[in-house]
């Protein structure tokens, strides 16, 4: 379990409580369902927050993955507020009330249970980044390496098991990434996907990064420069709010298998990474701030959440476009 100064956080028992409590206060605002079982088996939770949940409105859906990464505990914590945030605030909000009224809000807080749970197993904070399935010479595949879209392309992912960015022996070999990746395949409906945008958090160095990952060019096969323009200015818009430093993630890195190239080149969803706190960090202390922090990092998000669950219905018109 989490050791002390970290008790605050909440590991796959106290998560998996956390959403059941949700259902039970909120009965006619969520829906809670498994996308599927991780490699070792434990359930990846996902829930639905809408005005009628047990049915599929005809309305933009939102979807928030949190925790690809195992010692990125923080994001399960801010998936965690979001949940809190849009059902504790529904009642009493009217500007949460409009937005639950008019998405419907899908929120996956472990994408990694079996890493998140490895992270801590031992008492300590062991800084295990990947999941916890075997390789030919190791342990654990990059979820974010994994995805298929130009996965292995480009030098941005590695091919040795061993390696923290290993990027698995094929797409999709991953089950945690191909749960994920039914559930978004499994939206489309009549031939048009439903979610219409996405958010995948991670940390730390208070970012905010959209596709490509892959490449260093703003604009690639099936990314325009309206469409780089948009996903840009949203983004900048964003970072006004949480004081994030905005980029195209190839800035930063490149990336190949990343789940924001895979989600915008193969449904375009308008899928964006946020890197949370903290800004820097020496090596892996920077993964672990102390649950004192959790309140004041998660709360941060909040405008920038809202702005984004506010274009989500057409991303482009934030550049005086239609959809
Ligand atoms: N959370 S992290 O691993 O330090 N950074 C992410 C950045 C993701 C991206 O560039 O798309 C990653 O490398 O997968
Ligand atoms: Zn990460």
């Amino acid at each position: 379990d989490f050791p002390s100064g970290y008790t605050g956080y909440h590991n796959y028992a106290e998560m998996t409580a956390e959403l059941n409590q949700t259902v039970t206060d909120h009965p006619n605002l969520v829906r809670l369902s498994s996308l599927g079982n991780s490699y070792q088996g434990r359930a990846l939770p996902a829930l639905k927050i809408s005005n009628n949940p047990a049915v599929d409105q005809a309305k933009p859906e939102v979807l928030f993955t949190c925790n690809q990464h195992a010692r990125e505990h923080l994001t399960v914590e801010m998936c965690l507020h979001i949940i809190k945030r849009f059902t504790d605030g529904y009642a009493t909000n009217s500007a949460i009330k409009a937005l639950v009224d008019s998405r419907e809000i899908w929120v996956v807080p472990s994408v990694n249970p079996d890493g998140a749970e490895y992270d801590i197993a031992a008492g300590t904070l062991r800084g295990w980044r990947k999941n916890r399935q075997p390789n030919s010479t190791s342990t654990g595949t990059d979820p974010n390496r994994n995805w298929g879209y130009q996965w292995g392309c480009c030098g941005g992912s590695s091919g040795t098991g061993s390696s923290e960015t290993y990027r698995g022996p094929s797409a999709f070999s991953a089950p945690e990434t191909q749960r994920v990746r039914d559930f978004v395949n499994s939206r489309v409906v009549g031939g048009v996907q439903q979610i219409k945008a996405h958010i995948d958090w991670h940390t730390y160095s208070e970012l905010i990064l959209w596709p490509y990952g892959y490449t260093y060019n703003d604009t690639a096969t099936g990314l325009n420069a309206d469409q780089a323009n948009a996903f840009g200015t949203l983004g900048r818009q964003m970072a006004a709010l949480n004081g994030y430093t905005p980029q195209q993630s190839s800035d930063l890195y490149i990336t190949d298998g990343s789940v924001n190239d895979w989600m915008w080149a193969t449904h375009k969803i308008w899928s964006y990474t946020f890197e949370m706190y903290p800004k820097s960090g020496t090596g892996l202390n920077g993964f672990y701030p102390r649950d004192t922090q959790i309140a004041t990092q998660v709360a941060r998000n909040n405008t920038a959440v809202d702005l984004f669950l506010g274009y989500a219905d057409c991303v482009p018109r934030v550049i005086g476009q239609t959809c």
